[in-house]
């Protein structure tokens, strides 16, 4: 089974190159000011082509407005919007048909009753994407490089792709596609050797790591 792989946070041309060259499925861009991931729409730019056609470009915005959202998709291009907010189901489905592009909404989850607003967002987005529920004074929503109880995912019956993210690394990538069967990972702080700097080596053994346990669910 091909697991979709996705390296969010990239930032500079060399670790956007060794995410692409070892063959990741998506890369990621954080327009979310507060994130040390953060990048402004000239580096987009510049990153964005430099990608081409060789990977999946997915533009993360966090509650972000139209106007935000309108010069991100003109600047980047991307294949795909991730929203990591609150947005809500009908906020989600007004963004397709603003944009013309599919949406993977991410649902935080520490406990089973996280997943109650699964139905509601499944009939509006293309993706779902599973991350650790951030701390009540945590300065943003994503990429703390803490995990969830995958567990909670074990057996879950949704009917759209899904994809796993919080505190994965090469070490524990397989653990988590083993149990939640999802169908992608999505990885920041794990292939990072401080928040919000890239290490190539660890992109490198991250893709390695998660494509070896490909072999493994069938
Ligand atoms: O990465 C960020 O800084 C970020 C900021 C605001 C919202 C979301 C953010 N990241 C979301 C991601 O897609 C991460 O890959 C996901 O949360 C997993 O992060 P990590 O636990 O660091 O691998």
């Amino acid at each position: 089974m091909s697991v979709v792989v996705k390296i969010c946070g990239l930032s500079t041309c060399d670790t956007l190159e060794a995410a692409v060259a070892a063959g990741a499925d998506m890369v990621g861009f954080v327009f979310f000011p507060a994130s040390p991931r953060h990048v402004g729409l000239d580096v987009a730019a510049d990153l964005g082509k430099q990608v081409a056609d060789r990977a999946a470009k997915v533009a993360l915005t966090v509650d972000a407005s139209d106007a935000l959202i309108r010069d991100v998709v003109e600047i980047l291009r991307p294949d795909l919007l991730q929203l990591h907010g609150h947005e809500s189901p009908q906020r989600v489905r007004a963004l397709k048909q603003t944009f013309g592009l599919p949406v993977m909404k991410a649902i935080p989850v520490a406990t089973a009753a996280d997943l109650a607003v699964l139905p509601a967002y499944a009939a509006v987005a293309d993706r779902i994407l599973f991350d650790a529920r951030p701390p009540k004074d945590a300065t943003r929503p994503g990429g703390l490089g803490t995990p969830f109880d995958w567990e909670l995912l074990r057996d879950l019956d949704l009917a759209l792709p899904f994809m796993v993210s919080g505190g994965i690394h090469a070490g524990n990538v397989a653990e988590a596609l083993r149990v939640t069967r999802a169908g992608g990972v999505d990885v920041s702080s794990g292939v990072e050797h401080a928040p919000g700097t890239k290490d190539p080596d660890m992109i490198r053994s991250f893709i390695r790591a998660a494509r070896a346990s490909e072999e493994l669910m069938t």
